[in-house]
């Protein structure tokens, strides 16, 4: 398989993201975590941008010994001497140079023509040589460029003594058939092109950074520039972990491999990510926090069954911990009762059925549904013996300035219904007089108590009762998300309990404490 060099420009084009800028300490941590995740070269920045920029490049060679270091210059003296200022001590270093190719950029913004260009090029890498043994020269906007002027720039380069020439897709311009067809025509129409490495860089301002430099490795090219998370100018840079495992997953078609250890690309997303403060969106491919979260049944089913009826790479691969069956609206009885397992539950098939029925309603309700969401409701559906009293429905009228009042319907264990309505101090006293009245059951409340079982406003609620009826207590608990519907069910259910307490000391069974 062919090798295909890796080129990391995090701490430079990456750094170019608004709103980023790296200390020298988070340069040297990052570029040596580029290092064990095996790239070839690292840009680790643009010298002549301050003395401070100088400085990171300088301690990012002082302790990279594997790869090859780079810095950016323009085609002129001070970038060149400045580049060399930082790299002086590098043991592999490699000059960048950096010059714009296209029609617009030579008109408006170098104010050079086609000669002018070509004599800037070849002057800067000449006087790079004197410095350096190794120069890559990027003809910046690459992709806008006329072909035959692109093919001549790449002539001129190559003879001034350039190993590796760069064309970018600058601004995100181009179409991987496009792209392709540049390379390809490099390739056949330059001589001496044998000689130098070609390479490719893009960005994403119409989301095809990734498709074009595959489509750039498809024709040939040797080496692809590229960005940790996709950060960089703009919409950013070709993403280096999309690439990366593009070319594992489909080496049956792309043929070519890099030297990467694979297993650091989680890492070092996150490292990235914590020291640009750039998060990673969660459907992000490769280290979204969802590339290997499944959430809907038919998907979980494939999952338990056999993972690669869903998954075309593994965590394992990239170092992530592992796959995740998210539970929530979309999910299946087969995930569902997975967890039930996991979390230590063993039902029969009419209990998963009951459990998975309010579980649903619960997700209809909850974006997400977590191990302890599942534990509360479990432990709620579990009440022991018969239910004198099941609640129906409920209807709260609650304002700062009226009395709040309560309608609820009661199911008894006969059948009958029964529909009352209470005002009370609160929202709960109000229901807990409406239950009151509908079951025929007074009490005294002797505790109540509420906590958040997860995060978040639409946490679940769980609350616990203690009612008295003279020597006799009972407790109860309700969950749900709405903490006035949690109450009711708590005091419905030591109601209950009560009843059946009583129910069962009235035939000599048990004693009530
Ligand atoms: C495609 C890319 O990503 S290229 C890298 C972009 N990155 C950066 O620009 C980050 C670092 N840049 C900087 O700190 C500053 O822009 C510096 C230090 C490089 C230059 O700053 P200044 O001298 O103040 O110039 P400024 O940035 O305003 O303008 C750029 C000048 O460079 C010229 N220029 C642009 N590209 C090149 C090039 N590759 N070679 C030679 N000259 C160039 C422009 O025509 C302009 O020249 P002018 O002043 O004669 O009109
Ligand atoms: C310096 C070059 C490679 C660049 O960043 C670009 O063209 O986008």
């Amino acid at each position: 398989m062919r090798k295909i060099y890796v080129f990391d420009t995090t701490l430079r084009d990456g750094e170019q993201s608004p709103g980023v800028s790296l200390t020298t300490n988070e340069k040297v941590e990052i570029a040596l975590q580029l290092e064990r995740l095996g790239v070839d070269r690292i840009e680790a920045g643009f010298a002549a941008t301050s003395p401070g920029e100088i400085e990171s490049i300088r301690e990012v060679a002082k302790q990279v010994k594997n790869a090859t270091l780079l810095s950016l210059a323009r085609c002129h003296v001070k970038d060149i001497d400045a580049a060399y200022e930082a790299l002086k001590d590098a043991e592999n270093a490699c000059l960048h140079l950096v010059l714009a190719t296209s029609p617009i950029h030579r008109e408006y913004k170098l104010r050079m023509d086609r000669a002018k260009v070509l004599e800037t090029a070849e002057a800067a890498i000449r006087y790079g040589r004197k410095f350096f043994d190794r120069i890559e020269f990027s003809a910046e906007d690459a992709s806008r460029t006329e072909l035959d002027f692109i093919c001549e720039v790449t002539r001129v380069a190559i003879e001034a003594g350039a190993s590796v020439v760069n064309l970018p897709d600058t601004v995100g311009f181009a179409t991987p058939d496009q792209f392709g067809a540049m390379f390809r025509t490099v390739k056949e129409k330059v001589p001496g092109i044998e000689k130098i490495q070609l390479s490719t860089h893009c960005h994403d301002d119409l989301g095809m950074a990734t498709a074009n430099t595959l489509a750039a490795i498809a024709n040939g090219v040797d080496q692809f520039e590229a960005t940790i998370n996709g950060i960089g100018e703009r919409a950013g840079n070709t993403c280096l972990e999309e690439v990366a495992l593009a070319l594992e997953t489909r080496s049956d078609f792309y043929g070519a491999k890099t030297s990467l250890n694979l297993s650091e690309i989680y890492r070092t997303s996150r490292m990235v990510s914590k020291y640009t403060g750039m998060s990673v969106p969660g459907n992000k491919a490769i280290v979204g926090a969802n590339a290997f979260a499944h959430e809907s049944g038919i998907h979980q089913d494939g999952m338990l069954k056999n993972r690669s009826t869903y998954e075309i790479i593994t965590p394992e691969t990239i170092g992530a911990s592992s796959s995740r069956l998210v539970l929530g609206k979309h999910s299946g009885r087969h995930a569902f009762k997975e967890k039930l397992i996991d979390l230590g539950y063993n039902l029969n098939e009419e209990g998963i059925n009951i459990a998975f029925a309010k579980f649903k309603a619960l997700a209809d309700r909850k974006k997400n549904i977590l191990s302890e969401d599942i534990r509360a409701l479990m432990d709620d559906s579990t009440m022991e013996g018969p239910r004198p009293f099941v609640m129906d429905s409920i209807q709260v009228s609650y304002g700062n300035r009226s009395m709040p009042t309560a309608a609820i319907r009661i199911i008894k264990q006969d059948g009958t219904v029964v529909d009352e309505a209470a005002v009370g101090n609160g929202s709960v006293d109000a229901v807990y007089q409406a239950i009151a009245k509908a079951t025929g059951v007074n009490v005294e409340l002797d505790d109540y108590s509420i906590h958040s079982v997860t995060h978040g406003t639409d946490a679940q609620g769980e609350v616990h009762v203690v009612i008295r009826q003279g020597e006799h207590t009972a407790s109860g608990r309700g969950v749900s998300t709405d903490i006035v519907e949690a109450s009711a069910k708590a005091y419905l259910e030591a109601i209950n309990r009560l009843v059946n307490h009583q129910e069962r000391e009235r035939e000599g069974n048990i004693v009530i404490q």
